[in-house]
C-alpha cells in the first residue's frame, strides 16, 4: 500500500492524464523534495500540482474556454492549501497585467480569508468556514488580466456560537491581542469584559495571544498589499469591535428583550456610529419596523411580512443579539471580499478564466474518535463536499459515457453505483423537480432543508414530525423493501444517520434545536441597515455599495464587478437564486443552503472541470500543528515515520468513486477531437489525400476522409476509435496523434 500511495504521489501526473487528480496529504508539513526532483518542484510546488495547474493553463488557450479546479476531501486533507498553491503557480507561470494580479496578492489574499473565513478545532488551525471561487480571468496573449472572489456558505452563526472545542473567526482573537493602544482605547477594546458570550478574547496560553498578535501584524500587511486603506481598515475593525462588545452586552434571558450590560451595548452602538436606541431596535423589536413598512406597503406584501411577524416574535433575547452579530459579521465579509476584488480589477479584456474551488471538507465526529452526533453545521459542510461529490459523478461517468453513447464507441464499463445523488436527495430534495422515487412510497418526498423550512411555518411542528416525515420519505423499511437508502433512524431519540461517501462514511446527526435554527433570525436581516445607515462616513462608504445588490443574492458575496467575465459569473449566481425565487422571498433559511451550492455550481458548470482528490493520510493529531512535524513523515523527535491510516484512506478511495475513475479512464477513450478538426490538423501528413481534399468540387465526407488518413497514418486500432462526429484516442497510446501542444509530452 505504502508503495502504491507512493506511486501515486509522484507518477499519477505524467502517466494519467485523466480530468482529476490524487493528492495524498503527506504526513508531515508539506515535504522538501527528496532525490531527483520531478518537474514541477523547482518552485517548491508539488509535481501532480504543476502538471495540474500546466494542463488547464493550456487548455484555456488551446480551447479558450472557462477551467475550473474543485479540491474536494476531508476536512484537513490540504485542499485550501492545495488551492492557493494551483492559484500562485498560475499567476506565477502565466504573467500578470500592469500588476493587478500578482503571487503577493494571491497569498495576501488566502492570509485575510484565514483570517476571517476559518476557525481553530480540535484537528486544524485553520479549518475553513467558507465556500470560495477565485477566478483568475486571462486574456488572449495568456496573461492574467483580472482576478474576482466569490464566496459562498460562510457560517456566521460561528460568531455567536461554536461547537465545543472550536474557536471563533481567527480574526477576533488576532485583532484582540494585536490593536495598537490607540485604536484600542477609541474602540473600548483596552479593557476586556469579564465574560463574554461569545466566548471571545480567551487565550488558553500566554504564547497563544502572542501568536495571534503576531498573525494580525500579517494581516495588516496583507489587506495593504490588497491596497485596503488605512481608513477602511479601521471601519473593519470598528465592525468587530461592535461584534466584541454585543457579545459582552449580552441578552437578558427573562423578561424584556433587551441588553443585559447597559454599557456595552453603548459601545457597540459607538463603533457602530448609531444612537443605542437604534441598535436595541433593530436588534430586539423588529415588529416595529414591520409595523411602518406594513402601513406603507401594499396589500400583497402584508401577508408575507405578518407570517415574518409570528416567526420573529418567538425569537429570544439571546437569538436577537447573536442574530445581529451574526448579520454584522456576513456584511463585513462581504465588505472585505469587494475590497479583495477591487484590488483584483481591471478594464482589461479578458478571454476566458481558470477558477479555483475550495469549500469546507467532509466532516464526521468519528474521525477525532468523538463518540458525539454531529450537529446541523457539520451537515451543511457534508451536504456541500456531497455536492461537489455529485459533480464529479456526473462529469466523470454520466457525461463521459453518454458522449461513447451518442458517439457510437463501444465501452465496456458499467455506470458505478451507487451515485452520491442518493445521499443529496436526503437534504435537498424538492418535491417540484424530484429526482429520486420516495423509498417509503409517499409522493411528495421532501429533502431535510425543505422540510426544515416548511415545518418552521406550521404552528405547534417539532423536530420529531420533521424526523417522522424524513423516515416516512427516505428510510427503506425491512431487509427486502425496494428502493436505495441512504437514510436511516437511530435508535437514540431525534437521531439519524446519513450514509455520506456512498455509505462508506456514514454520519450520526443529532435533529435537537434543528427546527428552531430554521427560523429567519430578524436581527440579522436588520443589520445591513444599521451599517449602511451608520453616521460614521467610513462605514457608510464600505457598505453602501452592497445595498445596491438585489437582496436575493445577500448570502453570497463578490458579486461586483464589471468585465464580461465577472458578469457572467454573477448572472450565473443571480439565475441560480431566481430559479426558487419562492424560498428566497419567504427567507427560508435552510432551502438558501442548497442555492447556495446551486450558485456555486452553475458558475462552474461551463467550464472544464478538473478534480482534485486530497486525502488525509494520517490519523489523530492537529494538522498544521505547530510542533511541526518531521520532513518525510517522521514523528516529531522519534524518526520513526508516521502511522497511515490505511482503513482511512480505504474509506476515502472507495467513498470518492476514484479508483472507478481511473479505470473508466484506462478503458475509455479520453481525449477526443472533432472529425473535420482532426482532418484539417493532420491531412498534411497525407500529401495524396490533402490533394484530393482541395480538389473535391463537392462537400467532403469527413468521415471518409479521416478513415483514410488513419489507414496511411497506420496507426494502431485500439488506440483510436472513429466516432459519429469525433475521432477519440486512449490516453496510454495516443501520444502521436495528440491534437495539442502539451506541456507534459516528453
Ligand atoms: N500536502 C500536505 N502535507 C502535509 N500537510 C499539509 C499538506 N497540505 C496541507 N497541509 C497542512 O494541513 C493543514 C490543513 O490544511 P488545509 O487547511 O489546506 O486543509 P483543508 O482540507 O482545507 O481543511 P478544511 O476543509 O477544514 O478547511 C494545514 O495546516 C496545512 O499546513
Amino acid at each position: 500500500m505504502n508503495t502504491l500511495l507512493h506511486r501515486y504521489r509522484v507518477q499519477l501526473p505524467h502517466t494519467f492524464k485523466g480530468p482529476d487528480l490524487i493528492v495524498l496529504q503527506s504526513p508531515g508539513p508539506p515535504a522538501p523534495s527528496v532525490g531527483k526532483v520531478p518537474r514541477g518542484r523547482r518552485d517548491g510546488l508539488p509535481a501532480h500540482l504543476s502538471s495540474l495547474a500546466q494542463r488547464a493553463y493550456w487548455a484555456l488557450l488551446s480551447q479558450r474556454r472557462d477551467q475550473s479546479i474543485v479540491a474536494l476531501g476531508r476536512s484537513g486533507a490540504g485542499k485550501t492549501t492545495c488551492c492557493e498553491q494551483l492559484l500562485e503557480h498560475l499567476v506565477a507561470m502565466a504573467g500578470g497585467v500592469d500588476g493587478r494580479v500578482s503571487v503577493e496578492k494571491i497569498r495576501a489574499t488566502f492570509t485575510v480569508l484565514r483570517a476571517f473565513g476559518s476557525v481553530s478545532t480540535g484537528h486544524s488551525y485553520n479549518a475553513t468556514r467558507v465556500a470560495i471561487v477565485m477566478s483568475l480571468d486571462f486574456n488572449a496573449m495568456g496573461r492574467v488580466a483580472a482576478a474576482q472572489l466569490q464566496t459562498m456558505l460562510l457560517e456566521k452563526s460561528c460568531v455567536a456560537r461554536q461547537p465545543e472545542g472550536e474557536g471563533n473567526f481567527e480574526v477576533f482573537s488576532q485583532m484582540l491581542a494585536g490593536l495598537d493602544l490607540d485604536l484600542r482605547t477609541e474602540l473600548y477594546l483596552h479593557q476586556m469584559a469579564e465574560s463574554h458570550s461569545f466566548g471571545m478574547g480567551i487565550w488558553p496560553k500566554p504564547e497563544d495571544k502572542q501568536k495571534a498578535a503576531a498573525a494580525f501584524a500579517q494581516l495588516r500587511c496583507a489587506m495593504e498589499t490588497l491596497d485596503i486603506s488605512e481608513g477602511e481598515q479601521r471601519a473593519i475593525w470598528r465592525v468587530l469591535a461592535a461584534i466584541y462588545h454585543l457579545g459582552a452586552a449580552g441578552a437578558c434571558k427573562v423578561g424584556r428583550k433587551q441588553f443585559m450590560r447597559f454599557e456595552w451595548a453603548n459601545h457597540a452602538a459607538e463603533a457602530l456610529g448609531c444612537e443605542y436606541e437604534e441598535l436595541n431596535t433593530a436588534t430586539f423589536k423588529h415588529h416595529l419596523r414591520q409595523i411602518i413598512e406594513q402601513v406603507t406597503s401594499g396589500p400583497s406584501r402584508r401577508g408575507l411580512e405578518e407570517e415574518e411577524t409570528s416567526s420573529g416574535l418567538k425569537m429570544t433575547g439571546v437569538e436577537c443579539v447573536e442574530g445581529m452579530a451574526s448579520g454584522l459579521y456576513q456584511e463585513l465579509f462581504a465588505a472585505v471580499v469587494s475590497l479583495i476584488n477591487r484590488s483584483f480589477s481591471s478594464h482589461h479584456l479578458s478571454m476566458a478564466s481558470i477558477m479555483v474551488v475550495d469549500s469546507p471538507g467532509f466532516q464526521n465526529p468519528r474521525h477525532q474518535c468523538k463518540d458525539r452526533a454531529a450537529t446541523f453545521e457539520e451537515l451543511c459542510r457534508n451536504y456541500a463536499h456531497e455536492r461537489l461529490q455529485l459533480l464529479f459523478y456526473q462529469r466523470t461517468f454520466m457525461s463521459t459515457l453518454e458522449r461513447y453513447r451518442q458517439e457510437g464507441i463501444p465501452v465496456p464499463f458499467d455506470l458505478p453505483e451507487p451515485s452520491p445523488g442518493t445521499t443529496v436527495a436526503v437534504m435537498d430534495q424538492n418535491p417540484s423537480q424530484v429526482r429520486l422515487p420516495a423509498v417509503g412510497g409517499a409522493e411528495d418526498a421532501r429533502g431535510l432543508f425543505w422540510l426544515l423550512d416548511e415545518e418552521v411555518r406550521v404552528e405547534g411542528s417539532s423536530d420529531s414530525v420533521v424526523l417522522e416525515r424524513l423516515c416516512a420519505a427516505f428510510e427503506k423499511k425491512g431487509a427486502g423493501a425496494e428502493g436505495t437508502s441512504a437514510f436511516r433512524s437511530c435508535e437514540q431519540p431525534l437521531q439519524f444517520e446519513i450514509f455520506h461517501q456512498l455509505g462508506q462514511d456514514p454520519v450520526r446527526y443529532d435533529l435537537t434545536g434543528w427546527l428552531h435554527r430554521a427560523k429567519p433570525n430578524l436581527s440579522a436581516l436588520d443589520a445591513p441597515q444599521v451599517l449602511q445607515q451608520s453616521k460614521r462616513e467610513e462605514l457608510r462608504s464600505l457598505f453602501q455599495s452592497r445595498a445596491k445588490l438585489p437582496p436575493v443574492c445577500r448570502a453570497v458575496a463578490g458579486l461586483e464587478g464589471t468585465s464580461q467575465q465577472a458578469l457572467q459569473r454573477s448572472c450565473a449566481v443571480r439565475r441560480a437564486f431566481a430559479s426558487s425565487l419562492a424560498a428566497v422571498k419567504r427567507k427560508a433559511p435552510c432551502s438558501q443552503i442548497k442555492l447556495q451550492m446551486d450558485a456555486l455550481t452553475s458558475v462552474i458548470r461551463r467550464s472544464q472541470l478538473y478534480f482534485v482528490h486530497c486525502l488525509a493520510v494520517a490519523s489523530g493529531g492537529r494538522q498544521g500543528s505547530l510542533t511541526p512535524l518531521q520532513p518525510g513523515g517522521d514523528k516529531p523527535g522519534t524518526g520513526e515515520p508516521l502511522p497511515l491510516d490505511i482503513p482511512a484512506l480505504r474509506v476515502q478511495l472507495a467513498g470518492s468513486h476514484i479508483l472507478e475513475s481511473l479505470r473508466l479512464h484506462r478503458t475509455g477513450y479520453a481525449d477526443h477531437v472533432g472529425l473535420p478538426q482532426f482532418r484539417r490538423r493532420f491531412q498534411v501528413l497525407d500529401p495524396v489525400l490533402m490533394k484530393k481534399l482541395m480538389l473535391a468540387s463537392e462537400g467532403i465526407d469527413e468521415r471518409k476522409a479521416v478513415e483514410e488518413l488513419l489507414q496511411t497514418l497506420d496507426l494502431e486500432k485500439k488506440a483510436v476509435v472513429i466516432g459519429h462526429s469525433q475521432v477519440s484516442k486512449a490516453t496510454f497510446l495516443g501520444h502521436r496523434v495528440h491534437p495539442v501542444a502539451d506541456p507534459d509530452e516528453p
